[in-house]
């Protein structure tokens, strides 16, 4: 009988992938090598050893750094539109590998096949952005105040660019910060998840060969594995940036380590999202964005929709509307496309779960669609949960937290003032929507008065961000902002500079000082 791993391909993407059965965890662009403990990575589809990454050690930490300072020295000077034009390689080589790193993402992080090759494409979306950014790095020119004087500013790479990941977005978040950076003319060093480390050696893999082909020097694409890392990164001096994608616990104390030492971070935190049902909202529509904002990854975006502030006359309709879909929803293997639902990442997340759901009743929540562990033929791992629906309070301890599983908190509201104000009551900053036909509800929610998230939207669901936009979130969300728009200024630093081309040398501010 094939496994489950023949079924889907899965030996075939690892070895179009080149994952062997044991990989070095450090890389510096073309050398790969590493000295430290074994990390296992295990499938959450079905508890199958995948293959084991040896983690990066000081030693090996120290090896990549040197390697990068070197590096950063010459990649600075490369014109930023030959920058763009090697990430526009790299783009086309995620095209190539964009079936089995889709695959790989899926069988090693659980999210479902079409979300995992939906994040590859975000990173050949992000290719495709970097590739035109690098002819747009602009700065302003400003009128001096002083006779024969010019004044501009200009942006200039900050060096080496530390970039942390989380598990749940195992390939995407590295290509949103590396991308940018290259053009920016940084070099960078990726530590993965230990959750997911697969996925940064393929990621390493797919694009050595564009860095090979055109002679980059080591250094400027490095790979680190294993978690002690993440701490010799936030004391370094060397990295001026590190860019951390993940809990809010680790970001607070990621935060605070890299500003002891006058570092600069993009924080991409936890989130706590709502969607606001107005009694204008068409509820069909409410009915896929809320589904799938609740169950998509098994509840384990940062923008999963976790509370929903629903218009009392409309409250009975839509959980009438969200039980049925809920009944009908397909747990299971989430590289069978008939499946609605993967698994959580590990069974830690499954006990997080189990005790959210707790908490919740014994804060008075109301149990209205059950959740639980699955059990039998197919869930061997431990992990797949069933989604649930509690109605609560927003005051409840447990909605203020995020719980990274599908659980959603239904509520009621009765004016839109007091759903907004319940939408930002709680310590997260992410996204949030609102879905309603009426203009006045939907500017109300967008004004200084509205949604106090980086995110907000009408009409669409919480989670499912375009690269265009800069992402990210406000609050114990981090405050960062990643991907489109002017992101990419947090991996320059700006330089005002003021040229005077006259004979005289006057003082701003008209202030004299005669020899
Ligand atoms: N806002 C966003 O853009 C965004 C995107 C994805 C995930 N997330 C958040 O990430 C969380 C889930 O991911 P997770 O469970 O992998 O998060 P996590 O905080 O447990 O781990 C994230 C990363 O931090 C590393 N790490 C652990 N200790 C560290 C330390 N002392 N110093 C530096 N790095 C350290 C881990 O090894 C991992 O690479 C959720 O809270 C989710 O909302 C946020």
């Amino acid at each position: 009988m094939a496994t489950l791993t023949d079924q889907f391909g899965i030996q075939e993407a690892l070895s179009k992938l080149g994952i062997q059965e044991i990989n070095e965890g450090t890389s510096t662009g073309s050398n790969s090598f590493a000295n430290g403990e074994i990390i296992e990575s295990y499938s959450p589809v079905d508890g199958t050893l995948i293959a084991k990454v040896k983690a990066s050690t000081q030693e090996d930490y120290e090896a990549a750094v040197a390697k990068a300072q070197e590096a950063f020295k010459s990649w600075r000077l490369v014109p930023a539109p030959k920058r763009g034009e090697i990430v526009r390689q790299m783009g086309e080589e995620l095209r190539k590998y964009k079936e089995p790193l889709g695959q790989l993402v899926s069988y090693e992080m659980g999210k479902s096949l079409q979300e995992g090759l939906g994040e590859v494409q975000e990173m050949i979306d992000i290719c495709d952005f970097a590739v035109g950014l690098s002819r747009q790095l602009y700065g302003l020119t400003m009128h001096s105040e002083r006779p024969m004087h010019r004044m501009y500013e200009q942006y200039h790479p900050v060096g080496i660019v530390g970039i942390i990941s989380a598990f749940n977005f195992p390939v995407a978040v590295w290509s949103w910060n590396s991308m940018l950076a290259w053009v920016c003319g940084d070099v960078c060093i990726w530590k993965p998840s230990e959750k997911t480390p697969l996925c940064g050696i393929a990621c390493q893999n797919i694009i050595k060969t564009v860095l090979e082909r055109n002679n980059i020097p080591e250094g400027v694409s490095c790979l680190i594995n294993g978690r002690d890392n993440g701490d010799r990164m936030n004391t370094d001096k060397r990295l001026p940036l590190v860019s951390f994608t993940g809990s809010t616990r680790v970001g607070r104390h990621v935060s605070k380590t890299v500003a002891e030492r006058f570092g600069n971070t993009i924080l991409e935190l936890g989130g706590n999202n709502a969607i606001i049902v107005s009694e204008h909202a068409d509820i069909n529509m409410v009915l896929v964005g809320a589904v799938f904002g609740a169950v998509g990854t098994a509840g384990q975006r940062c923008t999963t929709t976790r509370r929903l502030i629903v218009h009392e006359s409309v409250y009975d309709k839509t959980v009438e509307v969200l039980k049925s879909a809920y009944g009908q929803l397909k747990i299971g293997n989430p590289l069978d496309s008939n499946n609605h639902v993967g698994p959580l990442i590990d069974k830690d997340s499954v006990q997080n779960y189990l005790d959210a759901i707790e908490k919740a009743k014994q804060e008075g929540g109301n149990v209205i669609v059950e959740g639980g562990v699955m059990q039998g033929e197919g869930y061997e791992s431990g992990c797949y949960v069933k989604p649930c629906i509690i109605e609560a309070k927003n005051s409840f301890e447990i909605v203020q937290h995020e719980t990274f599983a599908p659980i959603l908190y239904v509520m009621k509201y009765n004016d839109l003032e007091e759903a907004i104000a319940m939408q930002n009551d709680v310590p997260q900053g992410l996204s949030s929507s609102i879905f309603t036909s009426n203009m006045r509800e939907m500017e109300l929610f967008l004004s200084h008065a509205g949604s106090d998230c980086g995110i907000a939207n009408v009409n669409i669901g919480t989670s499912g961000a375009e690269i265009g936009g800069a992402f990210g979130g406000e609050k114990e969300t981090g405050g960062g902002r990643e991907s489109g728009s002017d992101a990419w200024k947090a991996y320059m630093r700006r330089q005002t500079n003021t040229i005077n081309y006259g004979s005289e040398l006057p003082l701003a501010q008209g202030i004299r000082f005669d020899l």
